[in-house]
């Protein structure tokens, strides 16, 4: 790599959070995982991938999930997250941009995640178009903290690297 292609390199980072209530599915990274509680929201409110869009469309320049797919708007209702992140994907790339990796941190005291790691890793690769070693998800709890600890909530933060492509190096 020569400073040039350095230059057409671009960092993003996201943050959500939903509130954890009976009555709906918890999903995350596009995997329905059993609990008690799920994420309310206007979407299937999958804080996880509501932060990777939002890290995508940073990187870009493009502003945030909530300016391309508004929470106001009824064709998003119940909406499959891992639709708006691919549609984010798809706009990204007509503007010249290119996905190279994902991290991403999920903030939940409960349920558990690490039994559900490996299909969750998977779908997100799979969603991402990108191979299983580009893509990362660590789960922490918050020690018992807060309104996170208090398992009132879930928080996602995830940073993405991407590559303009299509620009010269002249
Ligand atoms: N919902 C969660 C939270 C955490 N883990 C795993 O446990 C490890 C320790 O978490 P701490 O918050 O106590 O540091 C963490 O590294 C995860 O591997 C989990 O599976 N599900
Ligand atoms: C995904 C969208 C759109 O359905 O709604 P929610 O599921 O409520 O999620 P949020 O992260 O609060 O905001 C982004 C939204 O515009």
């Amino acid at each position: 790599m020569n400073l040039n292609d350095f230059r057409k390199l671009r960092v993003g980072q996201g943050y959500d959070v939903h509130q954890l209530v009976t009555g709906r599915p918890l999903v995350l990274a596009g995997v329905q995982i059993p609990s008690e509680k799920g994420l309310l929201g206007h979407s299937d409110a999958d804080a996880l991938l509501h932060a990777i869009t939002d890290a995508v469309l940073g990187a870009c320049g493009l502003g945030d999930i909530g300016r391309h797919f508004s929470d106001t708007d009824a064709q998003y209702a119940g909406a499959d997250s891992a639709l708006l992140l691919q549609a984010t994907l798809e706009k990204c790339a007509v503007a010249g941009f290119e996905l190279i990796n994902v991290d991403s941190t999920v903030i939940c005291q409960s349920p558990k995640l690490a039994a559900h790691m490996p299909a969750m890793h998977r779908r997100l690769a799979e969603i991402c178009g990108l191979p299983t070693d580009s893509v990362n998800i660590k789960a922490k709890t918050n020690e018992k903290l807060g309104y996170l600890g208090r398992a009132e909530a879930i928080e996602a933060q995830a940073v993405v690297l991407m590559i303009q492509t299509g620009v010269s190096d002249a």
